[in-house]
């Protein structure tokens, strides 16, 4: 058994630790796009197991943050990240680092659900391939049918798994896409707005799933929402013009920021 994999089977069976391992480590980081400075000196330690929700003010950076964690900048050809980014210790920006590799581990979901224009089954199945997860079809079928079931979609789909993931409903679509992203076993799933185009029901889902992840990932999810924020997550991050102007406990931002600026969007006073 390498390393790897004894980590990962340590993890499925300590869900009972305490949540406060830390995960991510980022110190001082910027980031450009061209001439504008969209991200200013953020420092933030994020934990294992456990929910964080970035809010601020539209333009803040949230999703520009978010998207370091696993380099999806990189895609951004006018984008440059400066600063460090630790997970598990290892520097992600490390020459040494596959960006795809990365983007298994640090699984993403977006605002609006982006099924591929494949089979319900083929849009689970595609990161497993990719990354030889499964030594065979039946292997294969578990992966499907587990993350199915964990994004809490299975018995919705499982007479139909050959149809489009298209075809699905946008609630539908959202959780496929969160049992896609899971399906590679990622260690922390990032999630950018993932509930802006569900109705409140499929919103309500998405919530439930999001509880259920923490229990073996680390989450971090931006939203516009801070009832979403305050339902779902431990610790939250305020930011505000490209700053982290303040990251608490949930309870403690939303009860008692320590900051003026945090105050005031909370009590909707900017924003
Ligand atoms: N691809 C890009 N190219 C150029 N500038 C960008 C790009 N993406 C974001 N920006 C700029 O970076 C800043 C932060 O944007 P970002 O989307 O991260 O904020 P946000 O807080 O997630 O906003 P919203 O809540 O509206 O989604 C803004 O000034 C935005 O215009």
């Amino acid at each position: 058994m390498n390393q790897e994999t004894a980590v990962r089977n340590d993890r499925d069976t300590t869900s009972h630790l305490p949540n406060n391992q830390i995960k991510v480590s980022a110190r001082k980081v910027q980031v450009y796009y061209g001439d504008t400075h969209a991200i200013k000196d953020v420092d933030v330690d994020i934990e294992d197991r456990n929910v964080t929700a970035f809010i601020g003010p539209s333009g803040c950076g949230k999703s520009t943050f978010l998207r370091c964690i696993n380099r999806m900048n990189d895609t951004i050809p006018i984008a440059r990240v400066e600063g460090q980014i630790l997970i598990d210790d290892e520097d992600i920006y490390d020459k040494r680092i596959d960006p795809v590799q990365l983007r298994a581990k640090v699984g993403m979901v977006f605002q609006k659900p982006n099924p591929f224009p494949k089979s319900i089954y083929d849009n689970v199945a595609y990161g497993p391939k990719i990354h030889g997860l499964a030594k065979n079809k039946s292997e294969l079928n578990d992966i499907v049918e587990k993350s199915l079931r964990r994004a809490a979609l299975w018995n919705e789909v499982k007479d139909r798994l050959q149809l489009p993931g298209t075809g699905l409903s946008g609630g539908q679509q959202q959780r496929l896409c969160i049992a896609r992203a899971i399906a590679t076993e990622p260690e922390i799933l990032l999630m950018d707005e993932p509930c802006s185009a569900l109705d409140p029901i499929a919103t309500d889902q998405v919530e439930e799933l999001i509880r259920e992840l923490k229990g073996n990932y680390s989450v971090v999810i931006v939203t516009h929402s801070m009832q979403q924020a305050h339902r779902v997550s431990q610790k939250t991050a305020f930011f505000h013009l490209g700053n982290l102007v303040e990251y608490d406990d949930t309870e403690t931002i939303f009860k008692n920021p320590k900051d003026e600026r945090t105050e005031s969007y909370i009590t909707g006073r900017i924003g």
